[in-house]
């Protein structure tokens, strides 16, 4: 089964990829530039995706909409989150957090369209951030939160762990293995 993606993430694309070819599933990187709305919650942006790549054609297509929640700025940056990190990056994360609540989260959705069927899956990692970025670890393309941010639960941030040790608490993970379980049950 052949299933494409469409994010120019490659974090994203690398993880789907993983997760999906345990069930069979080919993923195959469609690289398109969809427009996001900069408000509202990550399901609405996630079905705003998938409406724009199925304008364009394509079905048997999956999108991905993710952000990272900081309790201390009632739930900013979220949907904001790739466009704040571009801006601000390590140094104005650690800035905003000094002194405050580090607690935070990842929020992700994925749509995927088969057949002109469409299904939302949603899924929620909780943690808390660490400053600064643990000796040795780099950001992986993509994912600059992976460094820093420690799941409930453990004491290493998700950098530190190796892919399968990630899939346990990746939210995008889980969301991924109920997409493929209804994509096989069908
Ligand atoms: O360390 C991280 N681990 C993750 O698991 C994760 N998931 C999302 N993010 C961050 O949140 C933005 C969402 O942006 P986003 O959903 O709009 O995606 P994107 O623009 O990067 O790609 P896409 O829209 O082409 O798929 C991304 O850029 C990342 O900064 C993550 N960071």
């Amino acid at each position: 089964m052949k299933l494409q993606f469409a994010t120019q993430n490659e974090g994203k694309l690398a993880e789907a990829k993983r997760v999906l070819s345990r069930f069979g599933i080919e993923v195959i990187g469609l690289s398109v530039d969809l427009w996001e709305p900069t408000s509202g919650e990550i399901q609405t942006v996630t079905m705003e995706k998938l409406r724009q790549i199925r304008r364009m054609g394509y079905d048997r297509v999956m999108v991905d909409d993710a952000g990272i929640f900081f309790a201390a700025y009632n739930h900013f940056p979220g949907v904001l989150t790739k466009r704040v990190f571009d801006r601000i990056g390590y140094r104005g994360v650690r800035k905003l957090l000094e002194g405050e609540d580090r607690t935070a989260w990842f929020e992700g959705c994925i749509a995927v369209s088969w057949d002109g069927e469409t299904r939302l899956f949603a899924a929620r990692t909780p943690g808390r951030i660490l400053d600064p970025i643990p000796d040795g670890i780099r950001p992986e393309p993509g994912l600059p939160f992976n460094p820093i941010f420690i799941p409930d639960g453990e004491t290493r941030v998700l950098g530190a762990m190796t892919p399968e040790e990630q899939m346990k608490y990746s939210y995008r993970s889980r969301a991924l293995e109920q997409m493929a379980e209804w994509l096989l049950s069908r």
